[in-house]
């Protein structure tokens, strides 16, 4: 008898679900128990017990008749930006109170028809806007990972931080995320696990609440290289319901996962060597490098002039995109409405509401994004941070047409940071903790971050990989010889 089955990859678990060796019923009762008995992690914001055992026996059922897709009976938990039918879908804002989608994301469709079970909705920070999971209207998550024996708790990142809490703690086998700086990259390496954010296009953004609508992508979370190939896979796919999905045939990046890198060009961009970059992500880049080099890569040092302006450029165009996106949110179509005083008029319940429903880091960025596009204040910030956009794109197709086939740096500027660390301070040192990963989302490319060190304190370390626009299977492959030489394998304390 199979033990810990909450504990399985996405292939083991689908190689021993088609052998018969355990059903989906059996796994899903096992990541229920882990999920209940690991509430202080506070990872999941709303469970669907019911719906996963449901979801269970028909993938049994369909196991048993032989039709058995990769997801097929894997139990899974999905950020909460995602509308899921029948099940409150909030986006950890209070503003989303009670609000019960009619519909399915694609993506979350796109999982379910091939199998896969929801165990739940994961936290995550408020409206994806945040880097520790702390803006959250459930409260924040906790890392699973601690600093030695140190009993201060750290946060997972964010904001998929529900997500990468949930796969490191083992309480499912995997997990949905989404990006629009870093949001898969930054807390997959605040918690030893695996996340890509695919090219701009490759799944449908339709159904996922919107934060930044030209940067947002939907990417798998897993605990390895090979189960992200094969959760993209079911992930992604042209829908016509999104106009900027990608009519793209989707290959089988599962099969293109051989480890065999020898005369692949790897790119080491000067740009990303930080003032003050801490000797311990210096040193995990370098190791990252040698064993990339080892595998056969050639190594290169390039330059991609344009990224200091990166974070800056972001932190214009996403809090634009974010006012105009969430303008939907006054008190009459969605969720909560503040209670209104006698006299008070529909502008008073737009104010109330919005104050009442939006959290501070939510507020602040509907400032600053209406800030930006503001008659007198356009062209100096929004159009010119739409021009850095463009130069930081070319510097990028520059270097790849220049033979390089994907680019390494670290994940992100440290390790995992304490609870509270950096909510005090001012908010630009959360923002520079999208350092390494924002760039990616403003030229579209995709990206993988792939745990590959601990640091002294014993908390994992993640090294970025950053490949050609639609090359997904050739970026995994390259991520998948660096976990093979990594050979990453701590885990956490147990929480349940
Ligand atoms: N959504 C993201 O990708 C997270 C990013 N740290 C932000 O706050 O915008």
């Amino acid at each position: 008898m199979m033990t810990d089955l909450n504990k399985l990859t996405i292939s083991d678990a689908r190689d021993a679900l088609r052998k018969g060796d355990v059903t989906s019923v059996e796994l899903t009762e096992a990541c229920l128990t882990a999920v209940q008995g690991a509430g202080a992690l506070n990872a999941f914001v709303h469970d669907t017990p019911d719906l996963a055992r449901a979801q269970a026996q028909a993938a049994d059922a369909r196991i048993a008749q032989g039709d058995a897709p990769a997801m097929c009976g894997i139990p899974l938990g999905i950020k909460d930006l995602f509308c899921t039918r029948g099940v409150p879908s909030q986006a950890a804002s209070r503003i989303l109170e009670g609000f019960t989608p009619e519909y399915e994301s694609t993506v979350t469709q796109n999982l379910f028809d091939a199998g896969a079970v929801m165990l739940g909705k994961l936290n995550m920070d408020e409206f994806a806007m945040g880097s520790s999971n702390e803006t959250s209207c459930y409260g924040n998550v906790v890392n699973p990972w601690r600093r030695g024996n140190d009993e201060a708790q750290l946060t997972p990142g964010g904001s998929s931080g529900g997500s990468a809490s949930a796969v490191a703690a083992d309480l499912c086998l995997a997990a949905t995320g989404t990006d629009t700086g870093g949001s898969i990259r930054q807390p997959a390496a605040f918690t030893g696990i695996t996340g890509i954010k695919p090219t701009y296009g490759r799944c449908s953004r339709w159904g996922i609440v919107a934060f930044a609508s030209s940067l947002d992508q939907a990417g798998p979370m897993t605990k390895t290289v090979r189960d992200s190939a094969i959760m993209l896979g079911a992930m992604c796919g042209h829908d016509p319901k999104d106009s900027t999905s990608a009519d793209i045939p989707v290959p089988d990046f599962e099969a293109m996962l051989n480890g065999d890198i020898k005369g692949k060009v790897i790119g080491i961009p000067k740009e990303y060597r930080m003032d003050g970059m801490p000797d311990e992500i210096e040193k995990l880049w370098a190791d990252g490098t040698a064993m990339l080099k080892d595998a056969g890569a050639e190594i290169r040092d390039i330059s991609l002039p344009h990224t200091k302006y990166a974070l800056p450029a972001y932190y214009v165009i996403a809090p634009a995109e974010a006012s105009s996106n969430l303008a939907r949110y006054d008190g009459v179509r969605y969720g909560h409405r503040a209670k209104l005083a006698q006299g008070d008029g529909i502008t008073e319940m737009y104010e109330k509401t919005r104050a009442e429903g939006f959290g501070h880091e939510v507020q602040r960025r509907v400032m600053v994004g209406t800030y930006v596009l503001s008659a007198g204040f356009y062209d100096a910030y929004y159009n010119r941070a739409r021009k850095v956009r463009t130069l930081i794109k070319r510097d990028f197709e520059e270097v790849f047409a220049a033979g390089i086939d994907a680019i390494l740096t670290p994940a992100t500027p440290s390790a995992a940071f304490g609870l509270g660390e950096m909510t005090d301070a001012d908010p630009v040192q959360m923002y520079l903790n999208d350092v390494f990963t924002v760039t990616v989302n403003l030229a579209g490319l995709p990206g993988i971050a792939v745990p590959a060190g601990i640091d002294r304190q014993g908390l994992p370390l993640g090294l970025q990989l950053i490949g050609r626009p639609w090359e997904e299977g050739d970026l995994l492959n390259t991520a998948y010889a660096l976990e093979q030489a990594a050979g990453f394998v701590a885990k956490p304390a147990k929480w349940w």
